[in-house]
């Protein structure tokens, strides 16, 4: 395989130079007709639909984007490391995420161990636990049964899974007849995050998942110390916190086999934490609050997403086209920021998640062999559910000084159906009115005389939609987001799954730490830290 930095190839040259001869040929407004709208749609699994219409490319561009696509060998490195080779080059590790939803290049082993099937037996485990604590058979320490999970992690433990209950919470409550455990989440190592779910919890009926793939992760082994010691001051005859927390972790992590445990469940290294929702770091809330089966149903999903990923024709290929835009928009256009705006209060966390995800992943200034790259990466994300982000920041988006491309995502129906009518509209139907009405006013504009009424229009955006947010659109939503993010490492031909940026800030606030005076005040420490 070639691994050639993005200035490297002749893609991008011929994509540089039609962009500034050809500003006029790219104008949205006139891109745009009911005819491209039906004509950009691509499917990307679990009902899920991608639509470009309303994104700055023509044929000519989308025709270069295809050889750029080809170059990079997008689809083959996409296979090779499917296949279990070591393309996490900073860590040297394979990167296995995409087999815990299914083999998409046949097993995958190492020293004879199949780890499709390790990962599999690992599912097994937390869906026989999950049934037996949800049929009541497994207590808590004073014999009653659980009816609250809460997890304790951060970053990839904590983000994904969070956004994912809270997408499927209402379907759920909606659509199953079992009762659903409540799930909570804490993460930050702030006291008060700890002290405001653990106020409103009954100890003697919550079980807390406590997950760090390292088992070394500050916030969160500090979280741990402080439920359990709130736990024991509880003053609850019997109560023994050790009965109630599972853990989830790596098997050479310092939490796998320690005491203190109901439970353990394992993932390994090569499933990286913002890429491990499928992994039991998702697994256990999801399938001890909803059931294994909803579980199964969010990665069936997923491997579908997966699946259409590693279609050659970059026109059949949402998450390869989604990437390739957005490399357009980057690295050709120049736009430093992009928003996912879903249409659906569930997924109200979920921008939260994708910002670990792309920045975490390809925020990186060095290619994979280490080397200085010449070129812009990974953009700033940010998000917020609509109609929410409209009363809010839309108006920078509108009619601010930067071009911000934009990532919609809509539904047909709404999650528990329930809906009214209002002056001859329901919440619903105002709610889908919005959305498009938002892609043709950012894309069309409006002209006016008066320069602060006037909307300039050219404001790229794609839109990801499907019938309504159930487990399997969930699954493949997530999973379309991760291939698009590890295909724009490839083009930009960057190591997507380490995080070193993450470490110095971690050195700096141990030595504040260790230090003998841990008290002062905020300007004195700051200062201080400087001479250590
Ligand atoms: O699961 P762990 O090992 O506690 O790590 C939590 C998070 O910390 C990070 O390593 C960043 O500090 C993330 O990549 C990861 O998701």
């Amino acid at each position: 395989m070639k691994y050639l930095n993005l200035d490297r190839t002749d893609a991008y040259g011929k994509l540089k130079e039609e962009y500034s001869s050809g500003k006029e040929r790219l104008s949205l407004p006139d891109l745009l007709s009911a005819e491209r709208i039906r004509s950009c749609s691509i499917a990307a699994g679990g009902g899920l639909t991608y639509n470009y219409a309303a994104k700055e490319v023509n044929e000519k561009v989308l025709r270069l984007l295809s050889d750029l696509a080809a170059e990079t060998e997008c689809i083959e490195k996409y296979r090779a490391l499917a296949g279990g080779e070591r393309m996490n080059t900073g860590e040297d590790r394979r990167v296995l995420h995409h087999l815990t939803r299914g083999e998409l290049a046949g097993p995958v082993t190492e020293k004879d161990r199949d780890l499709g099937a390790f990962y599999r037996e690992q599912q097994k485990r937390i869906a026989d636990f999950s049934r037996r604590l949800r049929a009541g058979e497994i207590t808590g320490s004073t014999g009653k049964s659980f009816s609250t999970v809460v997890q304790i992690g951060i970053g990839g433990s904590d983000l994904g899974p969070r956004a994912l209950y809270l997408a499927l919470k209402n379907w759920c409550r909606t659509e199953l007849k079992s009762p659903l455990l409540e799930a909570r989440f804490i993460s930050n190592v702030d006291p008060d995050d700890a002290e405001e779910v653990l106020s409103s919890l009954d100890f003697e009926r919550t079980l807390f998942i406590l997950v760090s793939k390292s088992g070394t992760t500050q916030e969160t082994l500090t979280n741990r110390a402080l439920v359990a010691g709130m736990m024991r001051s509880a003053g609850i005859p019997g109560l023994d916190p050790e009965r109630h927390f599972v853990a989830v972790t790596s098997e050479t992590s310092p939490l796998a086999g320690a005491p203190g445990f109901l439970d353990s469940f394992f993932i390994d290294d090569y499933i990286g934490g913002r890429y491990s929702s499928t992994s039991a770091v998702g697994g256990v809330v999801l399938s001890l609050a909803f059931g294994p089966e909803i579980f199964e149903r969010l990665l069936a999903g997923a491997h579908q997403a997966d699946k259409a990923a590693m279609e050659g024709d970059v026109r059949r290929n949402a998450a390869l086209m989604d990437a390739l835009i957005g490399v357009w928009e980057r690295n050709i256009c120049g736009y430093p920021v992009s928003a996912i705006l879903p249409y659906s209060q569930g997924l109200h966390r979920f921008p939260a998640h994708l910002q670990q995800l792309d920045m975490e992943s390809n925020g990186k200034q060095v290619n994979r062999e280490g080397s200085a790259v010449a070129y812009s990466t990974g953009p700033v994300i940010f998000g917020e559910p609509g109609t929410n982000g409209q009363h809010s920041f839309y108006q920078l988006l509108h009619q601010g000084t930067d071009i911000v491309p934009l990532q919609f995502i809509g539904f047909v129906k709404s999650q528990t159906g329930y809906d009214t009518e209002y002056e001859n509209s329901t919440s619903q139907q105002k709610l889908k009115a919005n959305l498009t009405a938002q892609i043709v006013a950012f894309a069309a504009g409006k002209k006016n005389s008066n320069l602060n009424k006037n909307f300039p229009g050219g404001r790229p955006s794609s839109l990801i939609y499907g019938e309504q947010l159930n487990p399997e659109a969930l699954g493949a939503l997530l999973a379309h987001f991760e291939n698009k993010v590890m295909f724009q490492g490839f083009i930009w031909n960057i190591n997507s799954f380490d995080q070193e940026g993450v470490q110095l800030g971690k050195i700096l606030t141990s030595q504040v730490l260790g230090a003998a005076e841990k008290r002062g005040d905020l300007l004195d420490t700051y200062a201080r830290l400087l001479k250590l």
